[in-house]
C-alpha cells in the first residue's frame, strides 16, 4: 500500500472465485446425482417446488373429483347410447350398403337392449329401494359414493387414455412406458413405421440411469439407422425434447439391422452442474490408455482414444473448443514420456500453462508464429522419416511391425516419444496467405502447413505423432479435405449450420442423424463425437452425444504443474520447457520429397467450374483416355450443353470430333481429348500460383 506495484498472479476468464471447500462441493455433487435421492430433495428450490406442488394438488383434489367424475358419466352415457341404438352393427350395415336388410335385425336388436336396460333400471332400483329400508340413507350415500369414484376413475384425464382423443392432448411424455402401443403410434406418426405395420418388444421398458430405456424390433425391411436418422420426428411424437431422446442401434451378437434400442431421459441429460474430470484425481496418466474425455447421455464413460490416431475439433466461438482440446491435451501432459508441440493461434492465456511442459511452443498469429509453426512441423516430418528409417534397423522383439509400441515410446535411448502436435485456432496457421518457395515451386505458407499436417496426420500415427487440431472456422476453405479426410476422430461442438458439422464430423453425417448445429448454444462443452476406434459406449457407435469434462484455468494449471513434476522425475523435461528453442538441422529436400509430388501438385489452387467437375468425374481415367465424347460429359454432370461448351472454350478446352465404337461399327461424336483437359489443369494452377 505505499504506491509500489505489486505484480499480481493473472485472473483467468472463468475463474472460480470463493469457491466452499472441495469436500463440501463433493459431497453436494455426490447428492445431486445420487439415484437414491428423489429428485424434489436435491436442492433447496426443488424442494419447495414439491411442496408447492402437493399443496395446490390437495386444494384442487376435490375439484378434480368432481369434473372426472362428471366426465365419466358423460363417458358412461355415450357408451350406453352406443350400446344401446347397436351403433357399431348399423354402421357396418350402412357401410356394405346392406341397411334395408338388416334393419329388422337391428331394430329387433335395439328393442331388446332397450328392454335390457329397463330390466336392470328396475332390478337397481329395486335393490337400492331394499338397501334403503334396510340401513336407511347411508345404503344410498354408500352407493352413490361408490359410483362417483367408478366415473371419476373412468373419466380421469390420463395421458393418451384409450378410447378418447382429446383434440388438443395433453403431454404423452411416458404414457408408452405403461401402454406400448403409445410407442408404435409414436412411431406411426413418425412414419418410421406403415400403418400396418408394428413393433415387436425385445426388451419392455425398464428405469436405466434417469431415464427409461426400451428395446424394439422394426418390422422386416424397415432400418434402425433410419430411426436414428428421424430421431427429431420420433422425440416430436413421444412429445419429448431431442435431447431427450437417444437412439441406438443393437450391433453385433443380440442384434440386428432392424433392432433399435431407445432411452428417454427424464429431463435433459447435459444440463446440471458441470462434471469434473477424473484426470485430477491421478498422478500420471497413460498416454497409451484412452483420455477420460467426457459423458455421455446415459452418463456412461467416453474416454477418447489419442495415440495411432488424430483429433479435429470444431466450434463456432465460445462453445468449449479450448477446454476440450485441453482435455485431450492433459490425457498426454500428465504422461512424462510424451512430447508435445503447442501452438495457439489466438495468442490468449488458455494455452500458457502447458508452456512449462513444451517441446515447442508458440503462441501468436504474426508471420513470425506461423513461421515458426512451419519450422517446427517442417522438422517434425523430418523427424517421422528418421524415425521410420531408425525403426526398419531394430530386431523384430523389440520392433515386431514398422510401429511404435509403448516400449519403444519410454525408451530414452530410442528417442521416439509420443509426440503430439496440438494446434488451437489452426485457421489462423493454415489461412495464412505468404507466398512460400517450396522444392522451386510456389505456394503459400498456409497451403504448406496444411501439406506438413496432412503428412503428420497420415504418416504420424505409426511413428507415434498425434496431431489435434482445433477451429473455428471449420469450413471447406479453411481446412482443406487433404488435411481434413486423414483427421480420424472428429468433435464438433455447436456450430452454424449443417454443412460447418458435416465438414467436421465427415461427409453425409447430418442425413445419418448427427448435426452438431442443432446443439444448444446453453449446452457449452456438449457435442458430438465421431471416435476412431472404441468407445465405452460401443465399438459399433458411428457417433455419439458427449458432455465434455470442465477443466477450468485453474485446474488445467494444475495439471500443467504435475506434467512438469513428473518430467522433471523422469528426466524427460526438453526443448522450449527447458529454454531450448534452438532450431535442428534438416534435410529441406529429403522433407519436400516426403511431402510427395501430389501435394506440390495440390499448391496450385482450386479449379474453376465446370474443368473441376469434369477432373473429378474423370479421376485417373484422365490420364487413362485420350478422348471422352461431349454426351458422355453432359450426362454425368447433369449440365446444360451449349453453356459447357462455351464454359469449357473459355477455360482453353476446345472441343474436337472423334472416332468411337459403337457395337461393331464407329460413330464420330464431338468430345474433348484429355490431353488439352490436362493442359488447360497445368495452364489454370501455374496462373493462379503467380497470382500475389
Ligand atoms: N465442459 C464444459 N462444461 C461447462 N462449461 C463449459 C465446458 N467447456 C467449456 N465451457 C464454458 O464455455 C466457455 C467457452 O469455452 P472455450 O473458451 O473453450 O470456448 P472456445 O470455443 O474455445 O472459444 P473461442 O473460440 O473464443 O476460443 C468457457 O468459459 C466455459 O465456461
Amino acid at each position: 500500500m505505499n504506491g509500489d506495484v505489486v505484480p499480481a498472479a493473472p485472473v483467468y476468464d472463468g475463474e472460480l472465485v470463493d469457491e466452499p471447500p472441495k469436500v463440501v462441493r463433493r459431497i453436494g455433487d455426490l447428492w445431486q446425482r445420487s439415484r437414491f435421492v428423489p429428485t424434489a430433495l436435491r436442492s433447496r428450490a426443488a424442494l419447495g417446488y414439491a411442496v408447492r406442488d402437493a399443496v395446490a394438488w390437495l386444494v384442487l383434489a376435490p375439484l378434480r373429483f368432481l369434473s372426472g367424475a362428471v366426465r365419466g358419466a358423460v363417458v358412461v352415457g355415450r357408451g350406453w347410447r352406443r350400446w344401446v341404438r347397436v351403433r357399431d352393427y348399423r354402421e357396418a350395415a350402412e357401410q356394405s350398403e346392406k341397411l334395408a336388410d338388416k334393419f329388422i335385425e337391428i331394430r329387433e336388436l335395439t328393442l331388446f337392449r332397450w328392454k335390457v336396460t329397463g330390466a336392470v333400471c328396475a332390478v337397481a332400483s329395486a335393490a337400492l329401494t331394499v338397501a334403503y329400508v334396510m340401513f336407511g340413507g347411508l345404503a344410498l350415500w354408500g352407493v352413490a359414493g361408490v359410483a362417483s369414484v367408478v366415473l371419476a376413475v373412468v373419466g380421469r384425464r390420463k395421458d393418451g387414455s384409450p378410447g378418447r382423443k382429446a383434440v388438443l392432448a395433453g403431454p404423452r411424455t411416458l404414457t408408452w412406458t405403461m401402454d406400448p402401443q403409445v410407442l408404435v403410434d409414436a412411431f406411426r406418426d413418425a412414419k418410421l413405421v406403415g400403418k400396418d405395420e408394428t413393433l415387436r418388444l425385445v426388451e419392455r421398458a425398464a428405469r436405466v440411469g434417469d431415464g427409461w430405456a426400451v428395446t424394439v424390433d422394426l418390422p422386416a425391411t424397415r432400418k434402425a439407422a433410419d430411426v436414428i436418422k428421424n430421431r427429431d420426428a420420433l422425440a416430436s411424437a413421444l412429445a419429448v425434447d431431442e435431447v431427450q431422446l437417444i437412439v441406438e442401434r443393437v450391433r453385433g451378437k443380440g442384434g440386428h439391422a432392424g433392432r433399435v434400442f431407445l432411452w428417454v431421459a427424464d429431463e435433459d441429460p447435459y444440463a446440471g452442474p458441470p462434471l469434473r474430470t477424473p484426470l485430477l484425481d491421478v498422478e500420471w496418466w497413460d498416454a497409451w490408455r484412452p483420455v477420460p474425455f467426457g459423458r455421455d447421455a446415459r452418463n456412461r464413460r467416453i474416454d477418447l482414444p489419442l495415440v495411432w490416431t488424430s483429433l479435429l475439433v470444431g466450434a463456432i466461438p465460445r462453445q468449449g473448443k479450448t477446454f476440450a482440446t485441453r482435455l485431450a491435451a492433459a490425457g498426454l501432459i500428465l504422461d512424462p514420456y510424451t512430447r508435445l508441440y503447442v501452438y495457439d493461434g489466438k495468442g490468449g492465456k488458455d494455452w500458457d500453462s502447458a508452456e512449462q511442459i513444451a517441446y515447442q511452443y508458440v503462441c501468436g498469429d504474426e508471420l513470425e508464429h506461423v513461421e515458426a509453426v512451419r519450422d517446427h512441423l517442417v522438422e517434425l516430418v523430418a523427424e517421422v522419416q528418421s524415425r521410420y528409417a531408425r525403426m526398419a534397423t531394430l530386431d523384430d522383439e523389440v520392433c515386431p511391425e514398422s510401429k511404435i509400441t509403448p516400449a519403444i515410446s519410454r525408451d530414452p535411448d530410442l528417442g521416439m516419444p509420443i509426440t503430439a502436435v496440438i494446434i488451437d485456432e489452426v485457421q489462423v496457421f493454415l489461412e495464412n496467405p505468404t507466398r512460400e518457395q517450396v522444392g522451386g515451386k510456389k505456394t503459400t505458407l498456409g497451403a504448406y502447413i496444411a501439406d506438413l499436417l496432412a503428412y503428420l496426420v497420415r504418416k504420424g500415427p505409426a511413428a507415434g505423432i498425434v496431431v489435434i487440431l482445433a477451429t473455428q472456422r471449420p469450413d471447406s476453405n479453411t481446412i482443406p479435405s487433404r488435411l481434413r479426410a486423414v483427421l480420424g476422430s472428429r468433435f464438433a461442438l455447436r456450430v452454424m449450420d449443417w454443412r460447418d458439422s458435416n465438414i467436421v464430423l465427415g461427409e453425409q453425417m447430418n442425413t445419418r442423424g448427427y448435426d452438431a448445429s442443432t446443439l444448444l448454444p446453453s449446452h457449452k462443452g456438449v457435442g458430438i463425437l465421431r471416435p476412431d476406434g472404441e468407445t465405452d459406449a460401443g465399438a459399433d457407435m458411428l457417433a455419439m452425444t458427449v458432455r465434455t469434462y470442465y477443466m477450468p484455468n485453474a485446474e488445467w494449471r494444475v495439471i500443467c504443474a504435475r506434467g512438469r513434476a513428473l518430467r522433471e522425475a523422469a528426466g524427460t523435461l526438453a526443448g522450449h520447457a527447458v529454454g531450448d528453442d534452438a532450431v535442428r538441422a534438416i534435410d529441406a529436400v529429403a522433407v519436400v520429397k516426403a511431402l510427395g509430388t501430389g501435394a506440390a501438385e495440390r499448391w496450385v489452387v482450386e479449379l474453376p467450374e465446370p474443368l473441376a467437375a469434369v477432373v473429378d468425374y474423370l479421376g485417373d481415367q484422365l490420364d487413362k483416355r485420350e478422348f471422352v465424347p461431349t454426351a458422355e460429359l453432359v450426362e454425368a454432370l447433369k449440365v446444360e450443353p451449349t453453356m459447357f461448351g462455351k464454359e469449357m472454350g473459355e477455360l482453353g478446352c476446345k472441343p474436337v470430333r472423334q472416332y468411337v465404337p459403337e457395337g461393331d461399327a464407329t460413330r464420330r461424336v464431338r468430345g474433348y481429348m484429355t490431353a488439352d483437359i490436362r493442359a488447360a489443369v497445368d495452364e489454370i494452377g501455374a496462373t493462379n500460383v503467380e497470382q500475389p
